[in-house]
């Protein structure tokens, strides 16, 4: 495939040496310095575009993509209030567009044990449900947007929560996201059922950006031919 990287910081990186090791070719590589030539790529030279950027950037740069017919693999996180505008613009186009919180194979496994363990805790009113996620300093956006994913695998079960909310435990009516930055911390997020008898606990830790990487690169040979909107859950078939 000829990939556009749109973002080239850590992930933007990281996918492309994953990519070139698969035998694809990067055709481009866009930051915020060179955003304009972004404007150079087209159906014509690219087979698609994956974008890692910022939560300012991210949905300008998946309208792009869309306007011109170029399937596009986006994981930024932090601007998911413009979902369904993109969803909109890619019905509109007829284009291809693959959206993941998290592209790790590992954290959307731990999403399908997390909405069925929610599924059979509801149950047991003792237990108080909550959420943490723990990131690297450069973190811009809070809580994650694995941490919010997480959040809405146990809200579907949880109808006596009336959402979620960040760093605001005394907010009992809403499930709580604690958000933690720490230096190198990849990303962690956990689940905790605490009642005064005992805690159970489900958690994610990613040891590298690998898997993000992976899962970014997959997606986009997944999409290929494609025309819609997709998510891990299709890839996987989970
Ligand atoms: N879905 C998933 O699996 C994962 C998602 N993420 C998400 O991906 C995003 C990027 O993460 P990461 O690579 O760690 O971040 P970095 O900060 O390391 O890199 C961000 C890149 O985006 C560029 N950028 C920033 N602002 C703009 C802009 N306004 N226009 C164009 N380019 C811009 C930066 O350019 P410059 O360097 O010139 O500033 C840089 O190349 C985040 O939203 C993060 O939460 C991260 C890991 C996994
Ligand atoms: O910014 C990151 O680094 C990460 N962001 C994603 C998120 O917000 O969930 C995925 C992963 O946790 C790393």
């Amino acid at each position: 495939m000829r990939i556009l990287l749109i973002g080239y910081g850590k992930m933007g990186k990281i996918i492309e040496q994953i990519a070139v090791a698969k035998g694809h070719e990067v055709v481009g590589k866009i930051s915020h310095t060179n955003s304009e030539e972004l404007q150079q790529y087209t159906s014509g030279n690219t087979d698609v575009a994956i974008e890692f950027t910022h939560p300012t950037s991210a949905f300008a740069n998946i309208s792009y993509c869309l306007s011109q017919g170029i399937p596009v693999v986006s994981g930024s996180t932090g601007w998911l209030e413009k979902f369904d505008e993109a969803t909109q613009l890619c019905e509109q186009h007829k284009g291809a567009f693959f959206y993941a919180s998290n592209f790790s194979v590992g954290v959307n496994l731990f999403f399908h044990f997390n909405a069925y363990i929610a599924s059979k805790m509801q149950e047991y009113k003792e237990y108080e449900v909550a959420i943490r996620e723990i990131h690297h300093l450069q973190k811009v956006d809070k809580p994650s947007g694995t941490g919010i994913t997480t959040a809405e695998g146990i809200l579907a079960s949880y109808k006596d929560l009336s959402g979620w909310v960040s760093d605001n435990p005394e907010e009992k009516a809403k499930l709580n996201i604690a958000s933690e930055r720490e230096p190198d911390v990849v990303g962690t997020h956990i689940v905790t059922y605490s009642s005064d008898i005992d805690t159970i606990e489900l958690g994610h830790t990613a040891h590298s950006r690998a898997g993000f990487a992976e899962g970014a690169v997959m997606a986009a040979a997944w999409l290929q031919g494609r025309q819609g909107v997709y998510g891990m859950k299709d890839m996987l078939n989970l």
